[in-house]
């Protein structure tokens, strides 16, 4: 049985929490009774025990943290006993004894009792619960609710009708309604983790472990509202088709993977690589003026090509470059990268061409 929680501090502060007040309620349950002109035996031993007892698992809980839902379970179980016995002794009294009402026999556990089931309802797991809180009901509410059921005089009173509601439907309600929202709960958290992971899934190349092209293109939004300068880098490797040809898919995505590892290395940690497509990758520099821009695309040029993926001879890829200009759209930026790349494919590959410099020619380099 796997308690809920176990680790959780909060649980142990609850638990902490909840022990002092039963041993403070004891310890004045205790002076109240002895002090009471009337001594009825049952309240001059209860208090004083419980007081004790609790006492007790506090220490215990002190010593061994860890143990917190054995330690909840045991004052559960002492709990239980402890508003049972008066229950039942003194029903039996008032049914025995004529003129005697149960009204006025039992002590105000009535509330008590309610916060018994919450704290039943927590430390129980499962359907567990349910079974524990009928067995207990059986054990301290029902007595009580069938003697009133059977003196409809006692039931009408204030403390009669105060009884009845509270072992009658406020028990049902916590019973029903606590499991419903620790099942609201548990549906909460399986549903957001369950949204970490697709944002994950979402943001992540499953075959190269860059980012995806959604966030590339986040990213890249980023930038264009951002006013620092930043460039982009569009690359394609050359030949790839011929690459799956010969050597067969399997390689063709080993060599999609080294290259996206290779040029994850050389990049700076502000600067993020995406795989835009099959083969193609876009990657965001920011803070960059045009020759920065160009040294970038030419470091990974370069390393792309001297990348060994056996048994492919050589990698080698296309790049197109372009600098972010005030007034851009992600269009409008990535159609001058494209234009660039088309232009180094056209030039025959392995090489870096720029997009054209507001008010300037192309620039161009290649292995
Ligand atoms: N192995 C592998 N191949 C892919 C993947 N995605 C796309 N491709 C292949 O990439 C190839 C791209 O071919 P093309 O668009 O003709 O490009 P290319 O052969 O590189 O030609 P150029 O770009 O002009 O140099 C196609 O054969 C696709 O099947 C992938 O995830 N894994």
């Amino acid at each position: 049985m796997q308690a809920p929680d176990t680790d959780n501090r909060y649980v142990r502060i609850a638990v902490m929490f909840l022990l002092s007040l039963t041993v403070f309620a004891g310890a004045c349950a205790t002076a109240i009774h002895w002090l009471a002109p009337v001594h009825r035996t049952m309240d001059l031993i209860i208090p004083p025990a419980a007081t004790v007892l609790f006492g007790g698992l506090i220490v215990a809980l002190i010593r061994r943290p860890r143990w917190v839902i054995g330690i909840a379970r045991i004052a559960l179980a002492a709990g239980a006993l402890a508003l049972a016995a008066p229950a039942w002794l003194y029903t039996l009294q008032a049914t025995l004894t004529p003129g005697v009402q149960l009204i006025d026999l039992l002590p105000p556990v009535s509330s008590l009792f309610v916060v018994f089931l919450v704290m039943l309802m927590i430390f129980i797991p499962g359907r567990l619960a349910f079974f524990a809180a009928a067995l207990c009901w059986a054990l301290v509410a029902l007595p009580v609710l069938a003697y009133l059921l059977l003196h409809p005089l006692e039931l009408w009173s204030p403390r009669g009708s105060d009884l009845m509601m509270a072992y009658g439907p406020v028990s049902i309600l916590v019973v029903v309604l606590l499991p419903v929202q620790r099942g609201l709960a548990s549906k909460i958290r399986r549903l957001a983790s369950e949204r970490q992971r697709m944002e994950v899934m979402l943001h992540r190349d499953p075959l190269t472990g860059v980012q995806s092209r959604l966030l590339g293109e986040r990213m890249l939004r980023e930038a264009l509202a951002e006013a620092a300068p930043a460039g982009v880098i569009m690359l394609d490797l050359d030949r790839f088709k011929s690459i799956n040809d010969t050597y067969g898919h399997p390689v063709g995505d080993r060599v999609l993977q080294a290259v996206a590892s290779g040029c994850k290395e050389l990049l700076r940690e502000n600067e993020c690589i995406s795989r835009w497509g099959g083969e193609e990758f876009l990657v965001i520099v920011p803070n960059v003026d045009a020759p920065g821009l160009q040294q970038v695309a030419e470091r990974l040029r370069s390393a792309i090509a001297r990348l060994p993926v056996a048994p492919v001879r050589q990698v080698t890829a296309s790049f197109g470059t372009t600098l972010i200009r005030p007034g851009d759209t992600l269009d409008t930026v990535l159609q001058r990268a494209d234009q660039a790349l088309y232009r180094a494919k056209e030039l025959g590959g392995n090489r870096v061409e720029a997009g054209p410099v507001a008010g300037a020619g192309s620039t161009h380099s290649s292995g």
